[in-house]
């Protein structure tokens, strides 16, 4: 018997307030009418540990290195336990964040180490594929500030200034621009129903291309 074809593995990626979330939960239900079995998770997060060190993350002080060591541990233990079994099954994981997340935030936002944090990327990841299509919902700062502030309290995180988010969008910019092939920029600006119009494309438009 032959093993199952890997399963594509799918991120949303954005600053805090694009408003990808809003969407996630389409997305699971168009690979599902295209007959897939989905898996749907976040980051930080996806397994218990990795919640537990969310948790951290999102209430404790610490810097961008402890930062970017917390979320990779994290990571591992969701790309290892979670996302590579699914894989391995040949279900289709949707992930609300996952590592370019890591460049957007600990690398532009906070100016830790870009090539540091590859070299991270590739040991968590077995030196293997991470997602095969991310769809980064870009928005400018001062909007997602006032999507957040209608929408919810801050954490930690959330709470940072405007020039913050501006060198996570900066990061996000220079992941899109060195994987062009994986990376779809959605303009996220748009009222929701446009934002889900482009959502929509960008997958009908990468998914027939897929070799399995
Ligand atoms: N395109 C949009 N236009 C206006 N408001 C939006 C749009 N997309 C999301 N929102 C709202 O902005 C807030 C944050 O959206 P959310 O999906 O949680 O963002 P994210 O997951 O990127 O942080 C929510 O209240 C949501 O309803
Ligand atoms: C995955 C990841 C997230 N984060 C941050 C981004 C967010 O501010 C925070 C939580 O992400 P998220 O769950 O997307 O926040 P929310 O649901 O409140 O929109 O973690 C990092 O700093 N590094 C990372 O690698």
């Amino acid at each position: 018997m032959s093993a199952a074809p890997r399963g594509r593995f799918i991120s949303l990626e954005g600053i805090d307030g694009a408003g990808k979330s809003s969407h996630l939960g389409a997305i699971s239900r168009w690979l599902q009418d295209q007959g897939e079995d989905v898996v749907q998770t976040r980051e930080p997060g996806g397994t218990p540990l990795a919640e537990t060190l969310r948790d951290l993350l999102l209430n404790r002080e610490m810097d961008g290195l402890t930062e970017a060591l917390l979320v990779f541990a994290g990571r591992r233990d969701h790309w290892r336990t979670r996302i590579a079994p699914a894989l391995a099954q040949g279900r289709c994981v949707v992930s609300d964040r996952f590592a370019d997340a890591t460049f957007a935030y600990q690398g532009a936002g906070r100016g830790f180490d870009w090539s540091a944090l590859q070299t991270l990327e590739s040991w968590v990841l077995d030196g293997g594929p991470g997602p095969d299509l991310t769809l980064w919902f870009d928005v400018d700062p001062a909007t997602a500030a006032r999507r957040r502030a209608a929408a919810r309290a801050s954490d930690r995180l959330e709470a940072l200034d405007e020039a913050f988010f501006a060198r996570v969008r900066d990061g996000y910019a220079r992941r899109a621009a060195e994987n062009p092939q994986r990376v779809v920029r959605i303009d996220a600006g748009q009222p929701l129903d446009g934002v889900g119009t482009q959502v929509l494309q960008a997958l009908q438009a990468w998914w027939p291309g897929r070799a399995r």
